[in-house]
């Protein structure tokens, strides 16, 4: 089985839009919980743009499912996740100034760096999970860092594969064949969405994890509209 871990920033987004504390991200994890997702994901930015470090600390006693704090380890960052002790910590090498996520790490250039924050963050009982690029050497050099998981980033194959190129998804079968092959847990996201998630996962061997946000809010919204419209209609009889 896959775990679906529900991102969450793009309700922090819309909140933040207003100033007030609509729609609300504690009452809203709560809610896709009891909805069946296996966890929570948030990734705080530096410019607190969606998810704020409060938030981060807001959250903890209500996700019962797993915590997964995505992020660049920032001293701030690594600071907070360690006095929070989520489930998992995955480590993304953003840009200050990117929109979202757009690159995995280079395990091979930054092993020390990466090896010494994970065995920081699993001598404190947080499993560790690093944000890759569906490339094998990649996922060797991950493995020399001590990582319990990686994260695929599927960007590229979501984008292939809504111009129909089925064969975008190699890259990633390579890798969870050697992640099988040495033991290490594989997760994945980035623009996964109801149309590409079940060829997805049919294809990955042992995907033990999916994050989704963006294109599950946006689909929210959609399947939800209707029902929405209909109740304002029904008020304004
Ligand atoms: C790590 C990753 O793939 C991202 O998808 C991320 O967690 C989403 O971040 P934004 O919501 O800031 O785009
Ligand atoms: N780790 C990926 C994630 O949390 C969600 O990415 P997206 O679905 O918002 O693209």
């Amino acid at each position: 089985m896959t775990k679906l871990s529900v991102n969450i920033n793009k309700i922090a987004t819309l909140r933040n839009s207003r100033g007030g504390n609509t729609p609300n991200v504690v009452q809203f994890a709560k809610d896709v919980q009891e909805f069946g997702a296996q966890g929570v994901t948030i990734h705080p930015r530096p410019d607190e743009r969606h998810i704020r470090y409060q938030d981060a600390y807001d959250l903890k006693p209500i996700v019962y499912t797993e915590y997964n704090i995505e992020g660049n380890p920032i001293p701030k960052f690594v600071d907070m996740v360690l006095d929070i002790k989520p489930t998992q910590v995955t480590l993304v090498p953003d840009a200050e100034d990117a929109i979202t996520s757009n690159a995995g790490w280079d395990t091979i250039k930054h092993k020390d760096f990466l090896t010494d924050i994970i065995k920081e963050f699993k001598n404190n009982g947080i499993r560790t999970s690093i944000f890759l690029d569906p490339e094998v050497s990649q996922v060797d050099g991950a493995l020399e860092t001590g990582t319990d998981r990686i994260e695929l980033y599927t960007e590229a194959f979501a984008h292939q594969y809504s111009l129909g190129n089925k064969k975008a998804i190699e890259p990633y079968v390579a890798c969870a064949l050697r992640c099988n092959e040495v033991g290490l847990g594989i997760n994945a996201g980035h623009d996964l969405s109801l149309e590409n998630i079940k060829f997805f996962k049919d294809n990955m061997p042992n995907l033990l994890e999916v994050s989704i946000g963006h294109a599950l809010i946006s689909e929210s919204l959609y399947l939800g509209i209707e029902n929405v419209v209909n109740m304002y209609l029904n008020k304004l009889k």
